[in-house]
C-alpha cells in the first residue's frame, strides 16, 4: 500500500509540486507537512531539503505519512525571471495543503506543519487560513524562522533586497507578517526552534514571536504556551539535525496515541 511520489503537481507552475510518502492509508493517519526556506527566492533551497528529515522520521514512524512542498519563488540574482510576490507563496502552500486533503484525505488535527526560515513565516501565515477552512493542524513548528519583516530588516539592513523582492515596498511588510489575531481558535501545539549557531538569524525573531503569541493567547492558560527548543547547527543545517527530528517524533508519538483511541471509538 505504501507509495512514494515525487514532483506531484498541485497547480500548473513547475514549482507547484510536492513529494509525498503515503505509507498509512488510514484516515486517522498522522501527517508531517514540510515547507522549505530560502528567503522566498533561493532556487537551490527546495522541497528536497526535507528529504533527510523525512527518511529518518518515516523509517522510525511507519504509521506516519509525509509531504514536502515547493512553491513559486521571487526573483533571485541567479533566477531574475522568477516573478512570485506575496501572497503567491502563501497561496501555493495553501493550495498544496488542500491538494493533500482532497487527494490523500489528510484530516484536520492529524497534521504537524513544519516550516524552516521563510517557510516558518509561511506556516504561521497559512495557519489562520487553515483554521478558516476547518483544518487546524495538530501542531506547528517554526525552525530558524522569520516572523516580523520590519524587525528583520531593522536588525539586518542587508536583507532589505530579498524582503522587497518577495513583499514589495516597506509599507506592506507589517501587514504581510504573520499575526496571531486569526489564530484564537487554534488549540494545537506551537513549537519554535532556533540554533545558537545560526549565522543568518539571531534569536530575536523567535523570541519576539513567542512573546507575541503568548501575549495574544493570554498567559497561563492550559495548552496556551509556546515551546521553545534549542537546535544545533548553521541556519540550513538545522532541518537535518536531531533536534528537529526529536520534536517531530514526539509530536507524532502524541498523535499515534490518539489514533489508537480513535480506533477504539470506531
Ligand atoms: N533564509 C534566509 C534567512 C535570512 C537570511 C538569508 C536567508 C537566505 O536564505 C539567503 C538565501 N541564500 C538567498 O540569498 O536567497
Amino acid at each position: 500500500m505504501s507509495s512514494v511520489r515525487t514532483n506531484v503537481p498541485y497547480g500548473s507552475h513547475p514549482l507547484q509540486t510536492l513529494d509525498v510518502c503515503h505509507q498509512n492509508p488510514s484516515p486517522a493517519a498522522p501527517w508531517l507537512i514540510y515547507i522549505h526556506g530560502g528567503a522566498w527566492r533561493d532556487p537551490l533551497i527546495t522541497k528536497s531539503t526535507a528529504h533527510p528529515l523525512l527518511h529518518h522520521i518515516l523509517l522510525t514512524h511507519p504509521t506516519l505519512n509525509a509531504a514536502t512542498l515547493n512553491y513559486r519563488l521571487s526573483p533571485h540574482p541567479d533566477q531574475p525571471q522568477a516573478t512570485a510576490r506575496h501572497p503567491d507563496h502563501l497561496n501555493d502552500v495553501l493550495s498544496g495543503i488542500f491538494y493533500l486533503r482532497d487527494n490523500y484525505g489528510v484530516a484536520p488535527n492529524r497534521a504537524v506543519l513544519v516550516g524552516h526560515s521563510a517557510g516558518a513565516t509561511l506556516v504561521f501565515q497559512v495557519l489562520p487560513q487553515l483554521g478558516a477552512a476547518g483544518l487546524w493542524p495538530a501542531a506547528v513548528v517554526g525552525v530558524e524562522g522569520i516572523y516580523d519583516l520590519v524587525g528583520l530588516v531593522d536588525e539586518y539592513p542587508g536583507y532589505a533586497g530579498f524582503v522587497e523582492g518577495a513583499f514589495g515596498e516597506r509599507e506592506r511588510w507589517s501587514a504581510a507578517s504573520p499575526g496571531w489575531e486569526g489564530c484564537k481558535g487554534y488549540k494545537g501545539r506551537t513549537v519554535l526552534m532556533h540554533s545558537d549557531d545560526d549565522e543568518l538569524l539571531s534569536w530575536r525573531q523567535t523570541l519576539a514571536w513567542r512573546a507575541r503569541i503568548e501575549g495574544a493567547r493570554g498567559k497561563g492558560g492550559k495548552g496556551q504556551r509556546v515551546r521553545l527548543v534549542r537546535a544545533r547547527g548553521l541556519h540550513d543545517e538545522v532541518p537535518e539535525g536531531r533536534e528537529l527530528a526529536g520534536v517531530v517524533s514526539e509530536l507524532v508519538g502524541e498523535m499515534t496515541v490518539k489514533e489508537t483511541e480513535v480506533r477504539h471509538m470506531l
